[in-house]
């Protein structure tokens, strides 16, 4: 952990990066020696990200600024103990596993004076789409400058041939949308009939199709930050689209593929933004309630109406680079981690004095 004074600028490039790392250590050892206020030292965050993930997250211009702030990044190396790797002041993963959740587990308890975004347990949480909307759907913000709710939706493990029983008993109405359990999974369809729905493969979440004028609110979570883009979406279905068409609709990773909505030239009614005491307090209860500090919550109005939205997908660590801005908001972030651990710590208080 920051051991005290100022952050200052750090290593080029995951092996320089190693190096500093043991530079530092030497530098805190002589400190120590001498018995002086302690020297600045980088912020070392491992990280262990898929090589897709490091590429769209860790931008230069994101490395850039960390380095002018003091903070360096370092590639974790999954094939050797993690408490023989660092020392780091946080760790930042996106790998999925029992494996893995295991060894950070481990490493939580025989290091707690390292930051972990965010624990592993949950995290579990967002990773399967039957509990993902299980806390917004607990929430009462219903005077709130505005409402948010989940869409109707029923998880199905069952005999294909026996979901549209299924769908008729639970009153979800038609369209749906078919969404694999496992939130990694992206193959997603839209189920317009009845019959269609009995050539669906289980485990699946289905959830009723809103309407929202084709276009989706991405509320990113960084800590105690938030921003907001728009993001074209699926367009509205109406009764015509109903009965004029059958048959299961796959349309795999929409929501990468779909453009940012900022600049375009939409309907004022459908563009206007979730408001923010709203979208304040909802990113504040669902940190708490479920323990997470990065993640992201999709969000759609209902077409046709001012205040009523709908969280239809929630996404861990999801694809920051897209977000404006940041690496501001993610290297503030990080060295606000290390100041409140630094105010918590006995020998901060008691310099004070
Ligand atoms: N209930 C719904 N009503 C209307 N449109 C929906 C609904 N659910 C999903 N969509 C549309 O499908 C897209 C993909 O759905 P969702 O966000 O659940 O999938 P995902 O693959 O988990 O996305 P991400 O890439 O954000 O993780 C949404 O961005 C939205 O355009
Ligand atoms: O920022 P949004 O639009 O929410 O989309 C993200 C997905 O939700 C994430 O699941 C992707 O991350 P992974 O590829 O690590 O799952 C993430 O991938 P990326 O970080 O490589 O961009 C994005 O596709
Ligand atoms: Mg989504
Ligand atoms: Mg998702």
């Amino acid at each position: 952990m920051v051991s005290g004074g100022c952050i200052v600028g750090g290593g080029d490039g995951d092996a320089a990066e190693q190096e500093v790392i043991a530079a530092a250590g030497v530098a805190e050892e002589e400190e120590e020696v001498v018995g002086q206020a302690p020297a600045a030292r980088e912020l070392v965050v491992g990280y262990a990200l898929t090589s897709k993930k490091a590429k769209s997250f860790l931008q230069p211009k994101l490395r850039g600024l960390a380095r002018k702030k003091g903070i360096l990044f370092v590639a974790i190396d999954q094939k050797r103990p993690l408490s023989d790797q660092g020392p780091f002041d946080i760790v930042l993963h996106k790998l999925t596993g029992r494996e893995w959740q295991q060894i950070l587990e481990e490493y939580r308890e025989e290091h707690p004076e390292v930051t972990v975004l965010d624990p592993p347990g949950a995290i579990e949480h967002l990773l399967n789409r039957q509990s993902m909307l299980q806390e917004v759907s607990e929430l009462d913000l219903s005077d709130c400058h505005g409402r948010v709710g989940v869409p109707k939706q029923l998880f199905v493990n069952t005999d294909p041939s026996s979901i549209p029983a299924a769908v008729m008993r639970a009153g979800l109405s038609l369209p749906l949308v078919a969404k694999p359990l496992v939130a990694k999974s992206h193959e997603l369809s839209l189920a317009y009939d009845q019959t269609s729905l009995t050539k669906l493969e289980p485990p699946l979440v289905l959830q009723e199709f809103v309407n929202h004028g084709g276009v989706l609110f991405k509320v990113y979570i960084v800590g105690d930050a938030i921003r907001v883009v728009r993001r074209f979406s699926l367009p509205n279905v109406d009764e015509g689209d109903l009965s004029n068409n059958a048959g299961v609709f796959r349309f795999p990773r929409v929501s990468c593929a779909s453009a940012n909505a900022d600049d375009a030239d939409l309907d004022p009614h459908v563009a206007e933004l979730p408001p923010r005491p709203l979208l304040e307090i909802l990113a504040r209860e669902l940190r708490r309630r479920l323990g997470l500090r990065l993640f992201n919550i999709d969000m759609i109005r209902e077409h046709g109406t001012r205040d009523r939205f709908y969280v239809i997908d929630m996404n861990y660590f999801p694809g920051y680079g897209k977000m404006p801005g940041y690496e501001h908001v993610f290297t503030d972030f990080l060295l606000s981690l290390v100041q409140k651990e630094y105010k918590r710590r006995p020998s901060y208080s008691s310099c004070e004095g």
